[in-house]
C-alpha cells in the first residue's frame, strides 16, 4: 500500500496541501481529478518521495518514503511529471534506457535491461524512434518516448501527471490498454487526468480534489457522477459528465 497520512504541505510560503490522508492498493488503477491548482501535481510528486512534505506520514508497504534511499525509491515508484522538459539532445535509445539506472549493475545493461527497454519502446510505440534525436521529436512522440523511459524501470507504482494531454486518440488507447495490463499485473497506477471520459473508461478509484483537500475518493462508479463531479469544478455536467455550464 502506498499511504498518506495527515499530509500538509507548503510553498512558497503558501499551504498547498491541507492534511489529505488517503490509500492507494497496488493492482488498482486511481485517477486523481480536480481542478486547476486543486493540488493534484504535489501530491503526486509527494507520493513519489521527490517533494518533502511539511508535516504528515508517507509510507509504501508501511515504510516511511523518505527512509528509502533514491535509488531503491526510484526502482518501486517511477514518476512521469506532468511538464517533462529534455535538456540533452541524446537518442530516443539512450533516454529510454536511463530509466534502466536505477537497476544498473557495473557492468552495463543486461539482457533483462534491454528486454525492459524493448517493452517500453513497444508499449509506447515508440521502437521506430529509437534513432532519433529526443529533442527533435513532436510534443506527442516526446510525452510518449518520456513514458517509455518510466515504464522501462518496471516500476512497481507507476505515477503519472496527465500522461495523454498530448497523445492522439490510438495512442492514447493503447496507453491506457498497457496501464489496465499493469494494473491487472499487480502495479499501483496512479495518474492525474483532466479528460473525465479517460478517467471513466480507466479509473477503478477516484481520488477527487478541490482547494488542497480530498473532496471525494472511491470506486470510479461512486465518484464519477455529475453530483460528485458538478460542485467540484463548478460546472453542471450531464449524465455521461459533459461539461454543459458553469455554475453560478
Ligand atoms: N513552488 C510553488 N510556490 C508556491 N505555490 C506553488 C508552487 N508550486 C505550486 N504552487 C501552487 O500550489 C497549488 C497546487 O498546484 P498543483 O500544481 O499541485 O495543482 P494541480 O491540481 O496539479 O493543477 P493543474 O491542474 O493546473 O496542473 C497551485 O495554487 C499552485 O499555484
Amino acid at each position: 500500500m502506498l499511504t498518506a497520512h495527515k499530509l500538509h504541505l507548503n510553498l512558497g510560503g503558501t499551504p498547498v496541501l491541507h492534511g489529505l490522508t488517503a490509500a492507494f492498493t497496488p493492482g488498482r488503477i486511481t485517477v486523481i481529478l480536480g481542478p486547476n491548482g486543486a493540488g493534484k501535481s504535489s501530491l503526486l510528486a509527494c507520493l513519489a518521495g521527490l517533494t518533502p512534505p511539511t508535516s504528515g506520514r508517507l509510507t509504501l508497504d508501511d515504510q516511511p518514503i523518505s527512509s528509502l534511499g533514491p535509488r531503491d525509491r526510484a526502482r518501486r515508484i517511477g514518476l512521469l511529471p506532468q511538464v517533462a522538459e529534455l535538456h540533452w539532445n541524446i537518442s530516443v535509445a539512450a533516454l529510454v534506457a536511463l530509466g534502466r539506472l536505477p537497476h544498473a549493475g557495473r557492468f552495463g545493461l543486461t539482457a533483462a535491461d534491454h528486454a525492459a527497454i524493448a517493452a517500453a519502446l513497444a508499449a509506447t510505440d515508440t521502437a521506430h524512434l529509437a534513432a532519433r534525436p529526443a529533442l527533435n521529436l513532436s510534443g506527442g512522440e516526446r510525452a510518449r518516448v518520456l513514458l517509455a523511459r518510466v515504464l522501462a524501470g518496471q516500476p512497481r507504482w507507476l505515477l503519472a501527471d496527465e500522461p495523454l494531454a498530448s497523445l492522439d486518440p490510438a495512442h492514447a488507447l493503447d496507453i491506457l490498454g498497457h496501464l489496465r495490463a499493469s494494473a491487472d499485473a499487480g502495479t499501483g497506477v496512479v495518474l492525474v487526468l483532466h479528460d473525465l471520459a479517460q478517467a471513466a473508461r480507466i479509473a477503478d478509484d477516484v481520488l477527487l480534489m478541490r482547494a488542497g483537500r480530498i473532496a471525494a475518493h472511491g470506486p470510479a462508479t461512486a465518484v464519477l457522477t455529475p453530483e460528485a463531479l458538478g460542485p467540484a469544478y463548478g460546472v453542471t455536467l450531464s449524465d455521461n459528465l459533459t461539461p454543459l455550464a458553469r455554475l453560478r
